[in-house]
């Protein structure tokens, strides 16, 4: 299994280009499965993800080629490719596949509204807390499905074509968004979706189906409706920025000090997380090529942070804020309120040095003068990588055990960082 190892000390200087968002991605491969028109999508990023995700719609029928060609393994950048659903040939998603990702469980909307029918293993995905599915099943009941759950599967079906109809979120949920808009797109008459999720990677979708055809307003406010359309045709979309990615990189400069420029971020898509970095002493500054992060000198102060939906803090750089807050000059607390169970990092962190208590939902970090570098294992995807921005600050060697789990999510990792005056490479076995 590969492994990361880092030897901590050194400023981050340079140019960092921020690839396009796995979270955005994921979807928008999804809604190919609504027409049968070629999607291509632009700046789609090489993940572990996008891979898997590839070989699920692949079962599905989806065909795909990169730039015009069947996908040359190991390109390593983002690239622009087509999806085909010409005809569906299987409208089950098997455990073997969809345990693996969360994301894969989605495809239910579109194979229900396309095919009247879906069968999908209950997902998998980052261990970060119990992850149920009820607010996707109760959606999709409210179209006009019908729902069993047996073995394992969800069993969907509906006899003609979805209806539209009102459904309120008992609670903001980005893949049941992702899901209902997606089945409410083909579904007869309106849909209205209220307390729905709002983060750019929903509209980013709504704007591909609306150039598919799609009658969709609201998206990126809480009440979206869409007007459901008999067919969908094929678009030319492009893949926002990675957010998180975006996040990651500015935190790891603020942390271990130097000035890079995030080639290509969009400061609106996370302006609250660059706040809170900014707070801690940063300087965050807009240029015309993406956003450029310093921090020269200057201590590292405390700041607490709650997560919440978009626009509010994203729970998908908790961990990373934390491996910062480990550096802090004082006390910071860091609550989680989107899921359960997402503090595994706070015991690998705590290898490196960090002073960090739990009490519920909070996380009370301690900030030390110094990490010391260890050997630590990554436990999920923005888990991982808090490891790394935290073994870039420590002094000496830093190695991160299970590394698939990065590779799910940050694109050329090692590539990026290095390339800014970091000591880190991948150790492969
Ligand atoms: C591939 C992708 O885009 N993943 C992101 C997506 O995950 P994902 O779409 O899975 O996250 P949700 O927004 O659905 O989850 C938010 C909360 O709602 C709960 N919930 C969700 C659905 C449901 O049917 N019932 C229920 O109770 C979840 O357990 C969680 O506590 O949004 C999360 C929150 O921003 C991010 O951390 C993930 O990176
Ligand atoms: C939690 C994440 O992914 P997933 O929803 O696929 O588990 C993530 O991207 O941080």
């Amino acid at each position: 299994m590969d492994r990361i190892r880092i030897v901590g000390g050194n400023r981050i200087n340079g140019r960092i280009p921020i690839s396009g968002a796995k979270n955005a991605a994921l979807p928008l491969m999804i809604a190919s499965l609504l027409t049968d028109d070629t999607l291509t999508l632009e700046n789609v990023p090489h993940l572990a993800d996008v891979e898997q995700l590839i070989r699920i719609l692949g079962n599905h029928g989806v065909d795909y080629s990169v730039n015009g060609r069947r996908e040359r393994q190991n390109e390593g950048y983002s690239r622009t490719i087509n999806f085909t659903a010409r005809s569906i040939v299987d409208t089950t998603a098997p455990y073997e596949l969809v345990s693996k990702m969360r994301a894969s469980f989605w495809v239910i909307g579109p194979l229900l509204a396309r095919m009247g029918e879906a069968k999908v293993s209950l997902p998998g995905g980052c261990a970060i807390g119990t992850r149920p599915v009820d607010l996707f099943l109760e959606g999709l009941q409210a179209l006009g499905a019908r729902i069993d759950v047996e073995n394992g599967y969800v069993i969907a079906k509906t006899n003609g074509r979805l209806t539209g109809n009102r459904y309120v979120f008992p609670k903001v949920s980005v893949g049941a968004t992702h899901v209902l808009i997606m089945a409410a797109s083909l579904a007869k008459g309106e849909t209205v979706l209220e307390n729905a999720a709002r983060e750019p990677e929903i509209v980013n979708l709504a704007e591909c189906l609306n150039a598919m055809g799609a009658k969709i307003t609201g998206a990126g406010t809480s009440t979206i409706v869409i007007d459901g359309v008999d067919a969908l045709s094929g678009a030319r979309h492009q893949v926002i920025p990675d957010r998180i990615e975006t996040g990651t990189y500015a935190m790891a400069v603020a942390m271990a000090g130097g000035d890079v420029i995030l080639e290509g971020a969009r400061a609106d898509l996370l302006q609250g997380a660059l706040d809170v970095i900014a707070q801690t002493g940063a300087e965050i500054i807009p240029v015309n090529s993406g956003i450029r992060v310093r921090r020269n000198g200057s201590g590292i102060a405390p700041v607490d942070v709650t997560t919440e939906p978009f626009p509010g803090f994203p729970t998908d750089l908790q961990a990373q804020f934390m491996g910062l807050m480990t550096m802090a000059e004082g006390k910071s607390r860091i609550t989680e309120t989107i899921f359960e169970n997402r503090f595994m990092h706070v015991q690998e962190l705590a290898r490196l040095g960090a002073h960090i208590t739990l009490a519920g939902q909070t996380a009370i970090v301690d900030g030390v003068r110094k990490l010391k570098g260890a050997p630590v294992m990554a436990t999920d995807l923005r888990a991982s990588v808090s490891l790394v921005i935290a073994g870039l600050a420590a002094e000496g060697e830093t190695v991160v055990n299970r590394v698939y789990h990065l590779d799910r999510g940050f694109e050329r990792l090692e590539e990026k960082l290095s390339g800014c005056g970091a000591t880190i490479e991948r150790i492969s076995s």
